[in-house]
């Protein structure tokens, strides 16, 4: 069965990703940053986990050589790990040099980082599993947003990271070819958070003309076709509800 290694698989979509293939007796491979319930009950379930804050070089360093040295194939990549920081007035320099940095290290640096590191692993899937019956690629997903088209206001180093999140697919997808699919997923709204108000809600869902949220189902649907393509490389996949158009 195929090996996916997902970075930030503790909650929401990460955790959705999770599940979603170790039910379906994939070899997951899973980073966390924050010791919780699920990240136990993933590793009851058979994901092999890794606990790392990839803001910390050293960390992201003594992951790569770990997995190096215990996995000799992974199919699919899948970069979700991502913080949501946002650009509150009157913070300091020093502040708005750490956002900064914060958002370019986790959604560009580190997706990056691990493609380079782990294109043996990508490229021996193919070999390992000896004669296809049809050109089997192995995949990366990079997980962008919507905003990396539009920008954000309020969220401009995360929409910024993401929009070079989404060059790094178009660099990698010439570097790594023919062999590699690389790819982005682009969503907006897909699931609210538990701080959200439903004021917040309403606006939120409104700003899309299928005025609703999406769901980590639809990623998880969108990856299993990305999986299956044997002519897309290069993308990026928006759901977002119509959003561009409202
Ligand atoms: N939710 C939505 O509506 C939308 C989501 N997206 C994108 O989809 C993806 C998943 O979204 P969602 O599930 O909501 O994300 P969350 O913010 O809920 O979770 C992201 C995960 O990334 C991990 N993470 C964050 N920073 C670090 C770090 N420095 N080192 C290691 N791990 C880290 C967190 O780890 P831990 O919890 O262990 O600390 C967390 O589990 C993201 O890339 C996001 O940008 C795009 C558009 C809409
Ligand atoms: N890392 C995260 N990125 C994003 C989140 C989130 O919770 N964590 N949430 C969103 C919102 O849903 C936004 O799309 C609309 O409010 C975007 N990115």
């Amino acid at each position: 069965m195929p090996t996916l290694l997902i970075t930030g698989v503790g909650q929401r979509l990460g955790l959705s990703l999770a599940n979603h293939f170790l039910a379906k007796q994939y070899k997951v491979i899973g980073t966390y940053r924050t010791e919780r319930a699920s990240i136990e009950t993933l590793r009851q379930n058979g994901a092999e986990l890794y606990q790392v804050d990839f803001y910390k070089p050293q960390q992201t360093q003594q992951f790569i050589n770990s997995v190096n040295r215990h996995h000799a194939v992974i199919d699919c990549l899948i970069h979700n790990a991502s913080d949501w920081h946002d650009e509150k007035d009157e913070l300091d320099f020093l502040d708005y040099h750490q956002i900064f940095s914060n958002m370019m290290t986790i959604h560009a640096e580190v997706p990056y980082q691990l493609n380079l590191a782990f294109k043996q692993q990508l490229t021996s899937s193919k070999s390992e599993s000896g004669i296809k019956q049809q050109p089997q690629y192995s995949d990366i997903i990079h997980i962008s947003d919507y905003v990396a088209f539009k920008g954000s206001k309020k969220h401009i180093a995360y929409a910024a990271s993401k929009a070079a999140l989404e060059n790094l697919t178009l660099s990698f997808a010439q570097r790594y070819s023919p062999i590699i699919k690389v790819n982005s997923i682009a969503p907006a709204l897909l699931a609210f958070n538990e701080h959200d108000d439903d004021s917040y809600k309403i606006k939120a869902r409104n700003k899309s003309l299928l005025q609703t949220e999406g769901s980590f189902q639809e990623v998880i649907k969108t990856i299993e076709w990305l999986r299956d393509s044997q002519y897309v490389t290069g993308r990026t996949i928006h759901l977002d509800g119509g959003r561009h158009l409202k």
